[in-house]
């Protein structure tokens, strides 16, 4: 399997790439980035990090079956051979010292929206394949490079369980449990408009119930948190661990017969053969017929197979109505 990651020199391209390849050692990827020189010290450290990854020495035919890390430039996304199976898109411009405020996504937008119109030319240089936006505000720009595209909707994504996790963590210590025993899938906005659903909510395989203001003090956290992340470790240092580790996440429920360490990620015990939310092109999902929201999605190699319409409650329909309003207002 071959991942191209545009902005592949960047924060989180870099540990996207990183995790990545010391997860699965034979993936090949390719980080695509104007950056040159960074992106090749990024892919030969992060070569070196893979002979620790495996325990070596391994034998020939195990070694054969390993991956390689480099850069390139833009212009050369479209020779790249074999092509890639997977495009995912970390490029972003300079973010200021100070964006670490919750506007902080929603301020990328203008100077992003160029980024992207950018990529899609890069993109439209190969056949369609997946891909996955993390440039932010991801909702937005996640239309807006479909939009340019023009490829099958199928094959658009934007990346957002960071929420999944983080709702577990706050769930987690509101209820005194483990947040690996907590499953609470995440849908609509990343950012201010992020509707956890509550309704689907189990702890150990349980349906539990939270009060109203535990299910706000949820809400606050998730959308504080990244930005307390941030405005600690500075501007330039985003959520990169969450990141990089949901996104590996994703892939390997994308490609489960494809990677070395199979698919398990989709199927636990708390959450058996559950889809993942992420952000896509709605076209009547949900009451929906423009713009993308995170929504239930089955993966395949291909892209989505099926956006899944879950019962919601009231209050979770009304949730994801405002965030699709929010987020259309910027198309
Ligand atoms: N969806 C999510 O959960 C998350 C999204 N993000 C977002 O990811 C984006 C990247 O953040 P950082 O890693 O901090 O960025 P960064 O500032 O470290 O790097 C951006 C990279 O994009 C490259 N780039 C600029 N224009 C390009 C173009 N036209 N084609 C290809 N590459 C280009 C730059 O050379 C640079 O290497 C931001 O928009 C950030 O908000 C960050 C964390 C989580
Ligand atoms: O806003 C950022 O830079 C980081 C982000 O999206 C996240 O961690 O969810």
């Amino acid at each position: 399997m071959h991942i191209a990651v545009i902005g592949g020199a960047s924060t989180i391209g870099s540990t996207v790439a990183y995790t990545l390849a010391t997860t699965d050692p034979t993936i090949d990827i390719t980080l695509v980035d104007p950056a040159t020189e960074a992106a090749w010290a990024h892919a030969v450290d992060i070569t070196h990090a893979t002979f620790h990854a495996a325990t070596t020495p391994v034998d020939g035919d195990r070694a054969a079956s390993f991956g390689t890390v480099r850069a390139v430039g833009p212009d050369e996304l479209p020779d790249l051979d074999p092509a890639p199976d997977l495009a995912i898109v970390t490029a972003a411009a300079p973010r200021p010292d100070d964006a670490t405020d919750r506007d902080a996504r929603e301020a990328e937008l203008e100077a992003n929206r160029a980024i992207v119109d950018d990529v899609a030319e890069q993109l439209q240089g190969i056949d369609p394949v997946p891909v996955l936006v993390l440039t932010n505000p991801i909702d937005r720009l996640t239309y807006r490079l479909w939009d340019r595209l023009a490829w099958p909707r199928e094959r658009v994504l934007g990346y957002s369980l960071s929420e999944t996790a983080r709702t577990a963590h706050e769930i987690g210590r509101l209820t005194d449990s483990h947040p690996a025993t907590v499953y609470c899938p995440v849908m609509g906005e990343h950012g201010e408009g992020v509707v956890p659903v509550f309704s689907r909510l189990r702890i150990d395989g349980e349906p539990t119930t939270l009060t109203d203001d535990q299910r706000a003090a949820v809400r606050e956290y998730v959308r504080s948190v990244p930005f307390e992340i941030a405005a600690r470790r500075g501007a330039a240092e985003t959520s990169r661990w969450v990141t990089s580790a949901g996104v590996v996440r994703v892939i390997r429920t994308m490609f489960a017969e494809r990677t070395s360490t199979g698919a398990d990620a989709a199927a636990t015990a708390n959450a058996p053969a559950d889809p993942v939310c992420l952000s896509t092109p709605l076209d009547g999902e949900y009451g929906f017929d423009d713009g993308c929201l995170s929504v239930p999605v089955t993966l395949t190699p291909s892209g989505v197979s099926e956006i899944v319409e879950w019962e919601l409650a009231d209050e979770e329909r009304e949730r994801l109505a405002a965030a699709h309003e929010s987020v259309v207002a910027d198309l």
